[in-house]
């Protein structure tokens, strides 16, 4: 199968990588001193089972990847829409999507340009990091759960979860993979942006008293959001399974928190802003959520990032 990974950042450079060595033919599109250096130099996975390093075919222009069969969506939820715009003139029609990001809307807003029938979604549990251009590190358990939007690609999507296995990666196949992807988004809203506000690691925010009583509060107004938008969660039993599997990821810098210490755009509206609308279309009240997307908002577009604003 031929594999396009747009983009090959953290994500997608991870899972492109152990693809290329299972044998696949990879394409990694990338852009900037990350892009030119592993077209110079290769790429380099320093992954938890030792280091790999990848010959793949690096290419910072949409156009090069017309010919995959499927491709690893994996930039980061600010830019969905430009680059599958771009994509989806240039993809074949028969190509899939699978999108690997954090968040639910990605789904929506990717299923709007390339057609519902196209796509597949995962919860994708893994720690990566662009540690310098054209090396990646991670560390820790993988594990994806994966599943089609529209059930009529559900054959695709079961030899796609045998090609990552056979590449070695910890791949289940779910019809309800939405239900998946709030489950992830639940861990993700209660600990990403409240780690990105206080710069406090998972472990921090669990053992200081009064983070630790705003994380139960973000995580019981995500979980009504969910519960209003028709996934079946027992709330009690959620909360608990949180802050359970949080104890595990007590060292972790959440994606956000890295994000904002390496002056990156946060996805704060995939997350915050996202729960937010959401709250008021199905009126479900999100005052915590509300508070903290300020406060992102105003560090991520007039603190850190002014100039993008203006040029806008
Ligand atoms: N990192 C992690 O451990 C995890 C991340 N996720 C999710 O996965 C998604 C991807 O995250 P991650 O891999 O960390 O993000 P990264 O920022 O590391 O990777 C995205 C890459 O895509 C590049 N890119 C963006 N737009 C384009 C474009 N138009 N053309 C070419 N390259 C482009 C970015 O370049 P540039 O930097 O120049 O913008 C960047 O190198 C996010 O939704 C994240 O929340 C989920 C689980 C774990
Ligand atoms: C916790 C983790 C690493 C899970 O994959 C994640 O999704 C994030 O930090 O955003």
């Amino acid at each position: 199968m031929k594999i396009g990974v747009a983009g090959a950042g953290a994500v997608g450079c991870f899972f492109g990588a152990l693809l290329s060595k299972a044998g696949h033919e990879v394409i990694y599109l990338a852009r900037g001193s990350h892009y030119e250096t592993m077209k110079m130099n290769k790429l380099q996975v320093d992954t938890e089972a030792g280091l790999l390093t990848v010959e793949g075919e690096f290419t910072d222009l949409p156009k090069d990847l017309g010919e995959v069969d499927l491709v690893l969506f994996c930039v980061k939820s600010t830019a969905t829409k430009e680059l599958a715009e771009q994509l989806h003139g240039i993809v074949k029609k028969s190509t899939l999507i699978l999108t690997m990001q954090n968040g639910v809307e990605n789904e929506e807003i990717l299923s709007r340009i390339f057609g519902i029938n196209r796509m597949i979604s995962s919860a994708t549990y893994v720690q990566a990091l662009i540690e310098s251009p054209g090396k990646i590190k991670q560390r820790g358990n993988v594990q994806l759960v994966m599943g089609p939007l529209d059930f009529s690609i559900h054959n695709e999507v079961m030899a796609i979860v045998k090609m990552f296995q056979q590449a070695g990666v910890h791949t289940t196949h779910s019809d309800a993979i939405l239900e998946e992807k709030w489950k992830k988004f639940v861990w993700n809203a209660t600990f990403n942006p409240l780690s990105a506000v206080s710069c406090a690691e998972v472990g921090e925010i669990l053992d200081d008293p009064n983070l630790r009583k705003t994380a139960e509060t973000l995580c019981m107004e995500v979980i009504d959001l969910a519960i209003k938008s028709g996934i079946k969660f027992d709330k009690k039993l959620m909360v608990s399974q949180i802050f359970l599997k949080s104890e595990r990821a007590r060292g972790h810098r959440t994606s956000m928190l890295q994000d904002r210490l390496n002056g990156k755009r946060m996805e704060v509206e995939a997350l915050c802003g996202f729960i937010v609308r959401k709250g008021a279309q199905l009126n479900i009240a999100t005052p915590a959520f509300q508070t903290v997307f300020s406060i992102l908002n105003y560090i991520d577009d007039k603190i850190e990032h002014p100039t993008s604003i203006e040029a806008q």
